[in-house]
């Protein structure tokens, strides 16, 4: 994940008050974006949010009913030739031709890039060896698995050198395996310095890959921002202490509830292992400032903690809370973050 881009790059892909409906139903209903160059972006939302619908008309596929959108600088409206030059899209259905080879697909593509014969055999050797695929080369592609394909999708998209790409929903239906390939596949792009405007059903996905995710309900961005800002948003963060000696323990949980207001020590459940249940939980959105605050309590206290650990809600949290569902199946991990 590149950490270094700020808001403050200039923006390779921007919208605001991005309207689209069908009839009477409005999927897009004033959607504000900013992407700053060289980030990735994760537009994360349920079946039917209107991701794809967004990603369509960024890219130029379908027109918009209102908003300022901006690709690579040029202005949808007035220069769609000029986007289309600058993006390249892998969208839900690949554009693989699985009668051909993969080579074949990449050399059609080199040729709609107005490549030369020897350059486009350059270009496509190049990225079906970055890609893993040089030994499947020669071979059709309705015979690659899908995480092959998905690969060959992407490599596709790569030959005219874009500097801005979007990849609709790029692991859908891929194993675990291939989906972990295809998120280095990503990072390397972004290591090349190339936009990633991504959508995906999965929180994962965009924790793992996105400087900042927006998430899309109900037409409008219900939050925007980094992973652990939206998990910020909603309650549920504590800080955790941990004391290995029970009188430390004792007195901690002591001190805490006369001066913590709404400190509540919990013990874990009885089936903790002894060391593991001298933990206290103070509530916490985990910010630097009330970090510093209980450092300097603990001090002056005179509390010594073994441990202390920052707990935030996870992304689970955020979407159910944003989306208005009702939870996960999964029980949401506990981990330091
Ligand atoms: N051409 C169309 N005509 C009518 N309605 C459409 C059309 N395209 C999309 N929609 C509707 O717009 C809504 C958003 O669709 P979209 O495909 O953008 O959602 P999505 O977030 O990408 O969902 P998914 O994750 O299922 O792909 C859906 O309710 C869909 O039925």
């Amino acid at each position: 994940m590149s950490t270094s881009k700020t808001p403050q790059s200039p923006a390779a892909v921007s919208a605001a008050g991005l309207r689209k409906s069908y009839g009477d139903k409005t999927v897009l209903d004033g959607i504000d974006l900013r992407i700053p160059a060289g980030s990735v972006f994760a537009l994360l939302g349920p079946n039917g949010a209107g991701k794809t619908t967004a990603v369509n008309i960024l890219s130029t596929l379908i027109t918009a009913d209102a908003g300022e959108l901006h690709v690579g600088g040029h202005d949808l409206a007035t220069d769609p030739q000029a986007v289309r030059a600058a993006i390249g899209v892998t969208g839900q259905f690949s554009a693989v031709d699985g009668l051909i080879t993969g080579e074949e697909n990449m050399l059609l593509m080199a040729d709609l890039h107005h490549l030369s014969r020897r350059e486009g055999r350059r270009t496509a050797a190049e990225l079906l060896e970055r890609f893993d695929l040089t030994d499947a080369a020669k071979k059709p592609a309705a015979t690659y698995s899908g995480g092959m394909k998905r690969r060959l999708d992407i490599a596709m998209t790569l030959v005219g050198s874009p500097r801005i790409i979007f990849l609709d929903e790029p692991t859908t239906g891929l194993d675990p395996r291939s989906r972990h390939t295809m998120w280095q596949v990503i990072r390397a792009l972004v290591s090349d310095g190339v936009t990633v405007l991504l959508t995906t059903q999965y929180l994962e996905e965009a924790d793992q890959l996105a400087d900042r995710i927006a998430v899309l309900h109900d037409g409008v961005i219900a939050a925007e921002g980094t992973a652990e800002e939206l998990k910020r948003l909603i309650p549920g963060g504590h800080i955790r202490l941990r004391f290995s000696d029970p009188s430390a323990y004792r007195s901690a949980a002591r001190a805490l509830r006369e001066a913590v207001a709404g400190g509540t020590p919990v013990r874990p459940p009885g089936s903790a292992p002894a060391d593991e249940a001298l933990v206290l939980r103070i509530p916490s959105d985990g910010t630097p400032r009330e970090l510093r605050s209980l450092l300097d309590w603990l001090d002056s206290a005179g509390i010594e903690a073994d441990e202390l650990t920052v707990h935030t809600p996870d992304l689970d949290d955020v979407f159910f809370a944003l989306t208005g569902g009702t939870g996960t199946d999964q029980p949401s991990e506990e981990a330091g973050r």
